[in-house]
């Protein structure tokens, strides 16, 4: 079975083929600035050269047909007909509190995912578009969801109710629900693996630390306590995202500065975290490459964003009474190797036994960055958040066709 495996964002869409005969990816790919002046495809299969296309894609629609046309394109493309697809799976951020697991969409479920809108605004509109732009494009094609949120399911009420009123949570949902939980729940089963151990002895924290951060404390193989919210933004200093801060800050500012609830949303999701603090950039081999070259701004940026991560590890492992594993992975946890550095390097205390060298490795594989006797083991696992979704998709259908 051909699965093709979807990551809708608001400009942008990201793409993975994967033969599930064997797990193997035929192709990726992403079309990025959907709605601006000018989109780009950037399609890569596996066994031939990778091609950009340039080109107007003002929605999603036409974005996901671009990608039909490629996959099936005579010397670019990987399959003879799109009919080889047999089914879709994308990955939806918020689940709310009505999806413990992945399921097939249908009109019920898109109506569930469309009611969430509120809870993640920059996410769940770009995922029903991704939803609509396959069924347009590849009618009775059957597809499925998995959710970031899915995974924190089994978090306790102690740790995903907030302080303040009880009717905003039986009245409005408000409470902490989670996310990347695709990804904290593959690389925390990995390290699982790669320690030889059962998951449920195990008491894990997994930092996700891509453009948007998160750690969990994943405790005998369920996710017990984890540091994004209600929505996307609690938590770690992200990219363009403050992360925590004290709630009284936020009117106080809308009303010295005369701001509207959109526009303090946008300065907190969108003009905060790394960004605004370096006044540079919002990814990190920028951030580094300025410390580098002296600069203070990109300095402090770098040390607000790494302390908030140890102090979340230090936090998890007093919930959790100790830890046995602490996991890096996503975007920056893969590879920037200043940052793993600097959150261990402070965290003697725990049991953490840091290896330099192991670290500065360069790879892609599952590995250890911290000694082999090291009474917390650290590891970088690669996250795979679209095998997950794309191994779900496969089970679902094979278990609805039965
Ligand atoms: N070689 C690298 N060194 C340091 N940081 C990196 C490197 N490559 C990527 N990053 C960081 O990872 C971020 C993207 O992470 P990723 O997990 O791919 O995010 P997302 O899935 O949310 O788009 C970039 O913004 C950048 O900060
Ligand atoms: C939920 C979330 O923050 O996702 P991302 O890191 O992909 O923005
Ligand atoms: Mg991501």
């Amino acid at each position: 079975m051909k699965v093709l495996v979807i990551n809708a964002g608001s400009s942008s869409l990201k793409y993975q083929l994967y033969d599930m005969t064997d797990e193997s990816v035929l192709a990726k790919g992403r079309v990025e600035r959907i709605g601006m002046d000018s989109a780009i495809l950037v399609h890569e299969p596996t066994d031939k050269q990778d091609v950009t296309e340039v080109s107007e894609i003002l929605e999603h629609t036409t974005a996901i047909r671009k990608v039909v046309d490629i996959l099936t394109h005579p010397e670019h493309g990987v399959l003879s007909s799109i009919s080889e697809i047999q089914a879709v799976g994308h990955r939806v951020v918020h689940g709310g509190e009505s999806f413990s697991s992945s399921v097939i969409v249908t009109p019920e479920v898109k109506k569930e995912i469309k009611r969430l809108f509120d809870l993640a605004p920059l996410h769940n509109p770009a995922h029903i578009m991704g939803i609509d732009a396959v069924e347009l494009n590849m009618p009775g094609v059957p597809q499925t969801v998995v959710f970031d949120t899915a995974f924190h399911q089994t978090m306790p009420a102690k740790t995903y109710m907030y302080a303040i009123p009880r009717v905003l949570y039986t009245k409005h949902k408000v409470r902490r629900y989670g996310f990347h939980g695709t990804s904290h729940y593959y690389v925390s089963h990995q390290a699982a693996d790669f320690l030889g151990k059962p998951m449920e002895e195990l008491k894990i924290v997994t930092c996700h630390i891509g453009n948007g951060g998160s750690v969990t404390a994943v405790l005998n193989g369920k996710s017990f306590d984890t540091s994004m919210g209600m929505t996307p933004l609690e938590g770690l200093m992200m990219g363009t995202r403050s992360g925590d801060l004290d709630p009284a800050i936020v009117p106080y500012v809308m009303g010295k500065e005369g701001l509207t609830i959109n526009e303090v949303n946008s300065m907190l999701n969108k003009h905060s975290g790394l960004q605004a603090i370096s006044g540079l950039s919002s990814d990190m081999r920028e951030i580094t490459q300025a410390m580098d070259e002296g600069d203070r701004n990109a300095t402090l940026a770098f040390d607000m964003y790494e302390y908030r991560i140890r102090k979340y590890i230090g936090a998890y492992a007093a919930a959790m009474n100790g830890i046995d594993a602490l996991v890096f992975t996503a975007g920056v946890g893969e590879n920037a190797a200043l940052v793993r550095e600097r959150v261990c390097e402070q965290l003697s205390f725990l049991g953490i036994e840091f290896d330099h060298e192991s670290n500065k490795v360069r790879s892609g594989d599952n590995r250890r960055i911290s000694t082999a006797s090291s009474k917390v083991q650290v590891l970088v696992i690669p996250t795979n958040e679209e095998l997950v979704i794309a191994r779900d998709t496969y089970r679902l259908i094979e278990e609805n066709g039965k």
